[in-house]
């Protein structure tokens, strides 16, 4: 399971805030960073033992995420499905860094995430995970090039902008604006942009909850064939039991409890999902 955890990577006082994109460029060199090797397909990615998730609001405690425990292999694609409000959310946040758990141990390879300062999770997400959320977030005075290309000033090894926009069909595309596209191309411009940077992780929270089934499948494809040709690891939050299909793995939250596990032996690929 989770083995020897180590120290906390980064505990250094001199890691500052960061509040802008000016200011990640002047903190990257004086943010602790993990290197960016790649680990082998199917060895350990994230290990997560008992991580605990309690929201205070006045006198009131939440408890989103109880005691759960996880293993996240290298290059896996996994489905995270369950009801509104079980928790997948609390956990895709935590497991990409924009989180903390209240309690329980989060080790990213061999750096430990659970109690790591903002700065160090502020290097975490910049250099090893890719986000992708049900509204695309565009910049709507940059075209669908100069979107992507935004994240590469401050990725220590970018893929060239072009490749990714081809990446996801949109290089006859890429000097358009997104209000000249639709949702589903506004979304593979979001998923271009998080995979721009060579992530280690592609953590997408309701990536298609906005968009009609045939815009979702194409979506769903983008995001099938960078974990096939780049070897992400992709981690996708949804309420659409249909696409449980598309994973190596489909996990279940039930009231913040991983209530189910189950491998699919064979999987199906996006075009012949139907729902
Ligand atoms: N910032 C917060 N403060 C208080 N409670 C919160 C906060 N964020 C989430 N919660 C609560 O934690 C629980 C889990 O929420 P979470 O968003 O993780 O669920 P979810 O499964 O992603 O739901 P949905 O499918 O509706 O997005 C819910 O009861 C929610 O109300």
């Amino acid at each position: 399971m989770c083995g020897s955890f180590q120290r906390p990577l980064w505990t250094s006082p001199a890691a500052g805030h960061v509040t802008s994109l000016t200011d990640l460029k002047t903190t990257t060199h004086r943010t602790p960073r993990i290197p960016p090797v790649k680990p082998e397909l199917g060895s350990p990615v994230l290990q997560a033992h008992q991580l605990r998730k309690v929201y205070r609001t006045g006198e009131v405690d939440v408890v989103a995420l109880a005691d759960v425990s996880l293993d996240v292999a290298a290059g896996e694609f996994i489905v995270l499905l369950g009801a509104s409000g079980s928790g997948k959310s609390t956990l895709l946040n935590i497991l990409g860094g924009l989180d903390v758990p209240t309690s329980g141990t989060l080790q990213f390879r061999d750096h430990r995430l659970d109690g790591a300062g903002e700065a160090a999770l502020t290097a975490y997400r910049r250099e090893h995970v890719g986000f992708v959320f049900q509204f695309y977030n565009l910049i709507p005075s940059l075209t669908v090039r100069e979107n992507v290309a935004l994240v590469t000033d401050i990725a220590h090894d970018p893929m060239d902008v072009d490749e990714a926009v081809a990446m996801v069909g949109l290089a006859p595309r890429a000097d358009h604006f997104p209000a000249q596209l639709s949702g589903g191309e506004q979304q593979r411009v979001a998923i271009a942009r998080a995979v721009v940077k060579r992530p280690d992780l592609l953590l997408c929270d309701e990536p298609t909850g906005a968009l009609d089934v045939h815009t979702g499948r194409l979506v769903l494809e983008v995001i099938e064939r960078v974990n096939r040709e780049i070897g992400t690891t992709t981690i996708v939050i949804t309420h659409n039991a249909a696409i449980a299909g598309m994973a190596d793995r489909v996990l279940q939250l039930g009231d913040g409890r991983l209530v189910r596990e189950q491998r699919n032996t064979a999987k199906v690929s996006p075009a012949e999902l139907a729902w």
